[in-house]
């Protein structure tokens, strides 16, 4: 797959901030009804890096992502690529919902959901199926594309979704919850997928997830958020051996520590 060369593994790019959020609020409404959902959040995201967002449910995290998405503004604050400030649809960014069943198209087949982000790129032909070809190939689905999406288990069909996101080949990926709708196993794969997709094509990748183990084993820093309103209680650094592994990895001292770590920061009271 030709996404983008790696930078990071190529070793001819310093790790540098890709994503930025500085100060970042958002309230719903105003006056006596004005409801404050985020407060003041900063964090980064380097080139390369795999960060998982984790915190209590109903934290605000949709909330953050459309900010992140340029689907909303901000109240106060920025979000930025680049250090450049998002103020719409990045053209560098894709999403991966939780949902698979309802961000795909059941009456397309796996190649025609795969294209539908494309289509408003005008590629040539050969290059918008070169594209899908590779996206399939790379999260395993290469000889699925003629199917459509309820011929396949879950696992399968959010692998699609994933592969909608690899073709439109991003620098930033996003993920709300993206593995949360499937059993143990395909859990476990898609997380090993999410870490190929990350040394392969040196993607940025931001998740989030109500797994503490989840973020522990997926990321290089974890960013724990407090409630109501949602704010960084801590950014913690991941310093485990790569590469990752289900079984080796989560057997491992540091594994457990750094889990002790994420929960109970999670768990104290404000
Ligand atoms: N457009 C809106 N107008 C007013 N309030 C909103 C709006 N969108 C979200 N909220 C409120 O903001 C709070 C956080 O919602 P949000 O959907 O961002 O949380 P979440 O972390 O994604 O939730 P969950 O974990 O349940 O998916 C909720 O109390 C919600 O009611």
């Amino acid at each position: 797959m030709e996404l983008q060369e790696n930078p990071v593994a190529l070793g001819t790019a310093a790790a540098r901030p890709r994503l930025e959020v500085t100060a970042l609020s958002k309230t719903y409404g105003s006056g006596p009804n004005a409801k404050c959902v985020i407060e003041d959040l900063t964090f980064t995201v380097t080139t390369g890096e795999v960060v998982c967002i984790v915190g209590p449910s109903g934290v605000g995290k949709t909330t953050l992502l459309k900010c992140l998405a340029g689907l909303q503004p901000a109240t106060s604050g920025t979000a930025a690529i680049d250090g450049r400030r998002i103020d719409g649809p990045p053209p560098e960014m894709a999403l991966v919902f939780q949902d698979y069943s309802r961000s795909l198209m059941p009456w397309l087949t796996v190649r025609k959901n795969v294209r539908l982000p494309l289509r408003h790129l005008r590629l040539p032909a050969q290059e918008m199926n070169q594209r899908i070809d590779d996206a399939l190939r790379a999260v395993g689905l290469d000889g699925s594309d003629g199917k459509y999406p309820w011929q396949l288990s879950g696992g399968m069909q959010q692998r699609v979704a994933i592969a909608r996101a690899l073709a439109y080949r991003p620098e930033i990926l996003i993920m709300d919850e993206p593995f949360a709708s499937v059993d143990a196993q395909t859990r476990f794969e898609l997380e090993d997928l999410c870490l190929k997709i990350r040394d392969d094509f040196g993607m940025t990748i931001l998740v989030v997830t109500h797994d503490i183990d989840e973020a522990v084993y997926l990321s290089d820093r974890v960013v724990v958020l407090g409630a109501k309103p949602a704010r960084v209680l801590d950014v913690i650094g991941i310093d485990l051996p790569a590469p990752r592994d289900q079984i080796s990895t989560r057997s491992l001292p540091e594994f457990a520590e750094q889990r002790t770590t994420v929960l109970s920061m999670i768990r104290k009271p404000a």
